[in-house]
């Protein structure tokens, strides 16, 4: 008699990401560094949640680990979420809306960042999951 293999259950990501919006309506992207998984590609800044950590949280030490950000839980707000299949894992995504921080933003792990301007989103290629959120911040930021 042979057995069904039990395959292994999918593995749910959960991952705080923010829009920053500077006053000219232009928001920042992070390119992934080389090494990484989706290397080169364009994204929010953010991260993986951490056992016990809240996504408010995870984001607000990501800000400060990746960009020398400081923000706080008062200024930010839930905005939308992507919620994405990769090969191995699934990826959700909330992504909130911050338009006040303090601090210049850097890339303090050595990625390239840019302010981009709404409207030139499509310009940065960005990872698949990000990709309905264009749309989405285009009509509504
Ligand atoms: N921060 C961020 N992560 C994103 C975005 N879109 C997206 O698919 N992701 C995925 O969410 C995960 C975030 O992981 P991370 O940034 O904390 O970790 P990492 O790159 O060191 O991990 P990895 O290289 O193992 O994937 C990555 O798998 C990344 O590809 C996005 O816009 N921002």
């Amino acid at each position: 008699m042979t057995t069904a293999p039990h395959s292994a259950p999918r593995k749910l990501l959960l991952v705080s990401a923010v829009a920053l919006i500077n006053e000219n309506r232009h928001v920042l992207l992070a390119q992934r560094p080389e090494g990484k998984s989706l290397a080169g590609l364009w994204e929010f800044p953010g991260g993986k949640t951490e056992p016990g950590e809240s996504p408010e949280a995870t984001l607000i030490r990501e800000v400060d680990e990746e960009l020398g950000l400081h923000i706080s839980a008062d200024n930010i707000t839930p905005l939308t979420f992507a919620s994405h299949s990769y090969a191995d894992f699934d990826l959700l995504m909330p992504l909130y809306l911050c338009r006040t921080w303090q601090g210049i933003p850097h890339g303090r792990e050595g990625q390239n960042i840019a302010w981009v301007p709404l409207t030139d989103l499509y310009d940065y290629p960005m990872p698949p999951a990000d990709l309905p959120l264009i749309p989405f911040l285009q009509k509504f930021v």
